[in-house]
């Protein structure tokens, strides 16, 4: 396919989609944009904030909004989503609707050892678990958000592979 001008990635907490977003928009010359800094941008709140003030439903409500207004905005952005995104209201039909969706497939074993606990700890959907707690609570979001992950158009196997050779492998599918 030609390189499509509005790429999103999807995946859980810590499947590199910053740190392969970011080099991702580099070598197209994208403008690399993440959705929860634009809602914390925008609302002025810190997205544990809002979970703490309005709960998880108001905040679902501001990532749809925020995600439409990112895809209907300007071309050539690589954009990272959060983990829940895909699974709520439309989003993933909007996504494939008006870009091409990437999802980085990465085992539970391999997010837990890259980000831990203290890292898990401090994000609104794991604060206060314990590593055991936080383990099955990530086991249990990929076994309900898989389906939609599942519905993206490229599907990366992010395990035991650096981030340039995601990049070479991407870039692979973009050739034409
Ligand atoms: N290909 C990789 N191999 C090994 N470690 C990686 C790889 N990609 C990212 N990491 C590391 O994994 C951790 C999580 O990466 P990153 O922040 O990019 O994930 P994320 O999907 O953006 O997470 P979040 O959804 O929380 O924003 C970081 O410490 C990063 O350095
Ligand atoms: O996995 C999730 O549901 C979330 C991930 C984060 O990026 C944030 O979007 C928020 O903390 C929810
Ligand atoms: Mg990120």
């Amino acid at each position: 396919m030609r390189t499509p001008l509005k790429i999103i990635l999807v995946g859980l907490p810590g499947s590199g989609k910053t740190t392969f977003g970011k080099l991702l928009a580099k070598q197209l010359n994208f403008a690399f944009l993440d959705l929860d800094q634009v809602i914390e941008q925008e609302s002025g709140l810190s997205i544990g904030q809002i979970f703490e003030q309005d709960g998880e439903g108001r905040f679902r409500d501001l990532e749809s909004f925020y995600l439409k207004k990112v895809l209907d905005g300007i071309e050539g952005f690589v954009l990272s989503t959060g983990g829940g995104t895909p699974c709520f209201n439309e989003n993933m039909d909007l996504i494939n609707e008006k870009g091409v969706s990437v999802y980085l497939d990465v085992s539970l074993e391999e997010i837990m050892r890259r980000l831990g606990n203290d890292t898990l700890g401090k994000r609104p959907m794991f604060s206060g678990l314990g590593q055991g707690e936080a383990t099955l609570k990530l086991k249990s979001l990929l076994a309900e958000r898989e389906n939609y992950y599942l519905q993206s158009k490229i599907k990366l196997s992010g395990d035991d592979i650096s981030t340039e050779h995601l990049l070479s492998e991407l870039m692979g599918f973009f050739k034409s």
